[in-house]
């Protein structure tokens, strides 16, 4: 019998809280079985590495782990790359194709991002979970596969339920077994955990001595909201022993590194955890630090302003100026749609344009991932836009 602790170790699953106690007893539970498992939670919280223990310590550990990214797999194309195609099915199948269930066949499929699936082909995904049964894009011919089903969201599905973007009978049939990671600033325990583990892989990885931490960083450490949860941890244990390499990790250079949002951060639910401080100390030092974020923010505003403006002054000449928005600069009212998220939609479509429609380099440009870049383009309706044009 595997113990909890070996699980942790052998998936580097990190943490000491009681959620991630429970979170690898459920693996430990469901794991045998072929039971749906539904995970849940913000991202870079560790949905995939908790969908691969499950996986790994099941009896289909032999077979596949196929790993599908349902967000970053464009519509058009979902149901052939799930359920593969016959040659001559559509424009472009010179040759028939399996898709990621057959792939998957004996072992298990990890659906991400379920969220994002069109309802069209949530039918589909319900009938292959319950009868393993499914049909090539452009085939009549019923198919069998023996697949378990791990599926993870992000998305709140109870809300996409009742906005009707998501099938009730799929959703109910997913989370039988529902596992929610929650984010890192909800566990603020496994923080110093994670921290240590992470340097000591990075360490052992580079062959390089750790000089050490002070308490105050690790206190900001513990106290920042971290909105890419462990992702986002793990990235800044990197950027920081790489960049400040054997040097002693001081407040400084945290505050640094960190990635501060002031609007998500939240005070009242981010309160220091006391680590060995009197509440005098830790209250001086939490006003500090909400000056030290007021003034990071302002940064940060300088900074996205300075983007805008040199922006607007590459675009004046470009078919993509702004022709409508006006400000009123008696009044400074705007006159047209001068919102952020039409700057954000501008920059987008600006970056897709630029690189020719090459998802990845406008991505890479753009500083976002493929993924958010798929999404927001679904969102704003670009590609429909494209066509149309
Ligand atoms: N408890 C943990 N212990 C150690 N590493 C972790 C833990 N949780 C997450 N990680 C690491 O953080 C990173 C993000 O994890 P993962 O990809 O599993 O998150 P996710 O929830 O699937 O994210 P997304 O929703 O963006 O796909 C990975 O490098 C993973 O190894």
């Amino acid at each position: 019998m595997v113990l909890k602790e070996d699980i942790q170790e052998k998936y580097g699953i990190y943490g000491e809280s009681q959620a991630v106690r429970e979170i690898i007893a459920v693996i430990k539970q469901v794991a045998p079985t072929d039971i749906t498992v539904l995970i849940t939670g913000e991202s870079g919280v560790g949905k995939e590495l908790v969908a691969r223990a499950i996986h790994g310590e099941s009896k289909r550990a032999d077979g596949p782990f196929v790993i599908v990214n349902s967000g970053a797999i464009p519509e058009g194309i979902l149901e052939s790359e799930l359920f593969g195609h016959e040659k001559g099915a559509f424009t472009g199948a010179i040759e028939t194709r399996k898709g990621y269930f057959e792939m998957a066949d004996g072992g298990t499929i990890f659906l991400d991002e379920i969220g994002d699936m069109p309802i069209a082909t949530q039918v589909k995904i319900l009938r292959v979970i319950e009868t393993g049964e499914f049909m090539r894009v452009g085939s009549s011919q019923l198919r069998k596969v023996d697949v378990r089903v791990i599926a993870a969201t992000n998305k709140n599905l109870d809300e996409e339920v009742k906005r009707g973007n998501f099938r009730e009978d799929l959703y109910y049939r997913l989370r039988t077994v529902n596992i929610y990671i929650p984010p890192l600033r909800e566990r603020r325990e496994d923080i110093p955990v994670l921290f240590e583990k992470f340097v000591a892989q990075f360490c052992e990885r580079n062959k390089v001595a750790f000089a050490g931490i002070t308490d105050d960083a690790m206190q900001i450490l513990i106290s920042y909201h971290w909105p890419g949860n462990v992702r986002e941890l793990k990235n800044f244990v990197e950027s920081i022993l790489v960049l400040e390499s054997g040097k002693v990790i001081d407040a400084n250079m945290v505050r640094k590194y960190l990635r501060y949002d002031f609007n998500q951060f939240d005070y009242s639910r981010n309160l220091p955890i006391r680590y060995g401080k009197s509440g005098e100390q830790a209250d001086r030092e939490l006003i500090y630090r909400a000056l030290v974020d007021i003034k990071s923010d302002l940064i940060e505003i300088r900074n996205l302003l300075g983007n805008f403006i040199e922006f607007f002054a590459r675009q004046v000449s470009s078919p993509l100026a702004l022709p409508e928005a006006k400000i009123d600069l008696k009044t400074g009212t705007v006159v047209e749609n001068f919102s952020l998220v039409d700057m954000e939609k501008r920059m987008i479509k600006a970056a897709l344009e630029r690189f020719n429609w090459n998802k990845r380099l406008a991505a890479r440009a753009l500083k976002i991932s493929e993924r958010t870049l798929y999404r927001k383009i679904k969102e704003y309706g670009l590609e429909e836009e494209r066509q149309k044009r």
